[in-house]
């Protein structure tokens, strides 16, 4: 009989080792409509298709992490969600690892069913990592966390998102007073305790937050959003990590996207951006 397959290394160990081995870039898939059509692509799940295959193929052997936004597949319907199963597994086998954006959160007996989708030997979507949203409280989502920890991956659960709406819920101050993004981060810290190199559940805290003032130390990633469209760009990140430039994944995703469908096109966009990320990250 053979033995059951034991699980990868933690998540947090295989995203240092490939921010250390490629820098620290993340390249979100995001086929939005628009693209499609700059691309000469129909806005159908062939057209998904070609754009995804055309992104793995140009950046999966130099991009530390490929983040594919679920919402632009799911739009499709089942045949979206079919393309989107095929690129997280073709991504995967191509050397890069993906973070699947889908920021689930529900009571925890609806978590279990979405963690069964996501994690563990036969999964339909099995990634690296998902992003997942705590607002229906931290502890909702332990199901979730525990099957990515089984199965050696990890998730992103937002603290401090990119878009300006986010204001108004993540800084209300809890009953302890903490800001609600810091009562996730603290969270975080206490998940990742005693983790090497760093745990394996990391926060979203988005580059456009230049005001923040949050604890970033979490022992984990911080993954941020909101690079080149939304305005942020590299020389912001120290000013909105400080001490913690350190865990940050930059993402990045209509900023790249737009430089194709050129393979080539793609590459020298992700290599700027990679090069803009250096200087200030070293
Ligand atoms: O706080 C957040 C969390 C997630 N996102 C997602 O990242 C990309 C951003 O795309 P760009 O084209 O680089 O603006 C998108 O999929 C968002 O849903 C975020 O922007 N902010």
């Amino acid at each position: 009989m053979t033995p059951p397959a034991s699980p990868p290394a933690p998540f947090g160990a295989r995203l240092r080792q490939a921010m250390d081995r490629r820098g620290p870039l993340c390249v979100g898939i995001d086929p939005h409509p628009e693209l499609l059509a700059a691309w000469g692509l129909e806005d159908d799940a062939s057209g998904l298709a070609r754009f995804t295959d055309t992104v793995v193929a140009a950046l999966a052997d130099r991009v530390a992490v490929f983040k594919p936004q679920s919402a632009f597949y799911e739009r499709h319907g089942s045949r979206g969600v079919a393309v989107l199963e095929r690129a997280v597994a073709d991504a995967r086998s191509a050397g890069a690892l993906v973070l699947l954006d889908v920021k689930r959160g529900d009571i925890g007996s609806t978590v279990t069913a979405y963690a069964g989708a996501y994690f563990g030997a036969g999964a339909p979507l099995r990634c690296d990592a998902v992003t997942l949203t705590p607002y229906l409280g931290y502890e909702s989502l332990r199901p979730a966390l525990e099957r990515a920890r089984a199965d050696g991956a990890g998730a992103f659960v937002l603290a401090r998102t990119s878009n300006p709406e986010g204001a108004e819920p993540q800084t209300a101050r809890t009953a302890s007073g903490r800001p609600l993004a810091q009562a996730v981060l603290d969270r975080l810290a206490r998940e990742n305790a005693g983790a090497e190199p760093w745990g394996s559940f990391g926060a979203v805290v988005g580059a456009t937050n230049l005001d923040s003032s949050l604890e970033l130390t979490i022992n984990g990633p911080l993954l941020a959003p909101g690079l080149g469209a939304q305005g942020a760009t590299a020389e912001d990140l120290p000013r909105v990590f400080g001490a913690a430039l350190g865990q940050v994944l930059p993402s990045a995703s209509r900023s790249v996207l737009r430089e194709g469908p050129s393979e080539a096109g793609l590459r020298a966009a992700a290599e700027r951006e990679a090069v803009a990320l250096a200087r200030v990250l070293g």
